[in-house]
């Protein structure tokens, strides 16, 4: 096949099944100069986790895509935590770590549940002991969007535009390929009304977006901040976990022996869902841009340059984690690079695995099987790894 220099890990092939790219990419060495877009790629635990650890030689405030901020223009305002740097980037972490920490997510786990439970019985009820179903629009779509925008208090309409926003974002971080190119049209839309729900007048009294409001008015950020970091939630907060939990779905599926555990230990569903993470890596990559020329291994990446960290390939490497292609419950999953590293390590991380333990724990209380029903599809991002559809079929017990 193509050398892996030469590869594009933003074209079809490698984006329908990167397994055997993100290989040869860690055989390759520790960094590997990608010709098609001039960038020095990383697959290794070890040198992606170095770098997200030492964020003043590998920034973010460059932009975390192939766009280097330096030299070109961001199509949105950039993020104040994701596209930054601290110290830019500490007061909208800390309000927002603040708001999402664990304790603060106590009041949800019980509605999380009961949607869940009341989405679950829905699906399953009046319709015999056999179910079938797509797992993509029937659970991972549904659940995330009948509990997420009503966390952050944005108004009731409109948030089926919220999946093709965050289509675009992901798609965005990568090159200005087809799937960038097939978002465009709807982009001014959906970043209008995007723009829109992060206004203070917006917001429900009690959700995320009024407690960021609420920083503001405490002189924590400004209130110019305030709206940017509402649109980080809207932005990070939905794709993301609807393709983490189809994963999910997909893995317990193709794994019935991992199934069973969790039918008999429903306490496992939160450890599940990191290995479900780890295993498939909903985010596969992100890059930053050397601050000065860093030497990794044998390599000097220049100042400027950008670097690709491919999440999904130090996810699965051997150097790290004893047979990495197993999805396996009894693994311990700590440590795994799916929600990233350091600084900037997922903010919302408490909340997708929130929303997962009460999804498959609703789940597991019902369905004693779970297989694949017909042919699976992908969805093509440059960012994220998805499923376009997944044929299911349930049997109650
Ligand atoms: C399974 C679901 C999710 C995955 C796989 C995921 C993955 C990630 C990753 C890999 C990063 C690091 C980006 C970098 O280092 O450049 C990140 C950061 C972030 N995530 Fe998540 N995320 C998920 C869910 C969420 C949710 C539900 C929210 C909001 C409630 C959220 C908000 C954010 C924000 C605001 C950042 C930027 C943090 C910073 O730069 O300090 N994410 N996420
Ligand atoms: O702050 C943001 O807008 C933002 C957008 C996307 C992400 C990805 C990593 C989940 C994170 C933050």
């Amino acid at each position: 096949g193509t050398p892996v220099s030469d590869a594009d890990p933003f074209g079809p092939e490698i984006l329908e099944d990167p397994l055997p790219f993100h290989a040869a990419l860690r055989e390759a060495g520790p960094v590997v100069h990608l010709s098609r877009y001039g960038v020095y790629a990383m697959g290794r635990y070890e040198q992606v986790h170095a770098a997200l650890r030492d964020w003043q030689g590998f920034q973010s405030g460059a932009g975390v895509g192939l766009s280097n901020f330096r030299t070109e223009q961001p199509w949105r305002p950039p993020s104040l935590l994701l596209e930054a740097d601290p110290p830019h980037h500490d007061a909208p972490r800390r309000v927002l770590s603040t708001i999402l920490v664990p304790r603060a997510l106590r009041g949800l786990r019980e509605r999380w549940t009961a949607a869940a439970v009341d989405l679950v019985d829905g699906l399953l009820a009046r319709r015999g002991d056999v179910v079938e179903f797509d797992a993509v629009p029937a659970l991972a779509e549904a659940f995330p969007l009948r509990v997420f925008p009503d966390a952050v208090g944005i108004p009731a309409g409109g948030r089926e535009n919220l999946l093709p926003y965050g289509e675009f974002l992901f798609n965005a971080f990568g090159p200005h390929n087809e799937l960038v190119a097939a978002g465009a049209p709807r982009l001014p839309e959906l970043a209008a009304w995007v723009n829109a729900q992060c206004a203070r007048e917006a917001l429900a009294p009690d959700g995320f977006g009024a407690r960021i409001w609420a920083a503001a008015d405490r002189g924590d950020i400004t209130p110019e901040q305030a709206p940017l970091i509402v649109r980080s939630l809207l932005s990070a907060g939905v794709d993301t976990t609807v393709h983490a939990l189809a994963a999910a779905l997909h893995a317990f599926a193709t794994h019935p022996e991992q199934w069973r555990r969790l039918r008999a230990r429903p306490e496992l569903a939160r450890v599940a869902f990191d290995e479900a993470v780890r295993w498939a890596s909903p985010v596969q990559t992100f890059f930053r841009t050397a601050t000065t020329d860093v030497r990794v291994a044998d390599t000097v990446i220049p100042d400027g340059e950008k670097i690709l960290m491919f999440l999904a390939a130090a996810n699965r490497d051997p150097r790290r984690w004893t047979d990495p292609d197993r999805f396996d419950l009894s693994r311990d999953p700590s440590g795994h690079l799916g929600f990233g590293f350091g600084i900037h390590q997922c903010v919302g991380q408490h909340v997708a695995r929130l929303e997962a333990e009460c999804l498959l724990t609703a789940l597991a209380a019902r369905v004693e099987t779970i297989e694949v029903a017909g042919p699976t599809r992908r969805h093509h991002n440059n960012t994220l790894r998805a499923w376009g559809s997944l044929p299911m079929r349930v049997r109650l017990g």
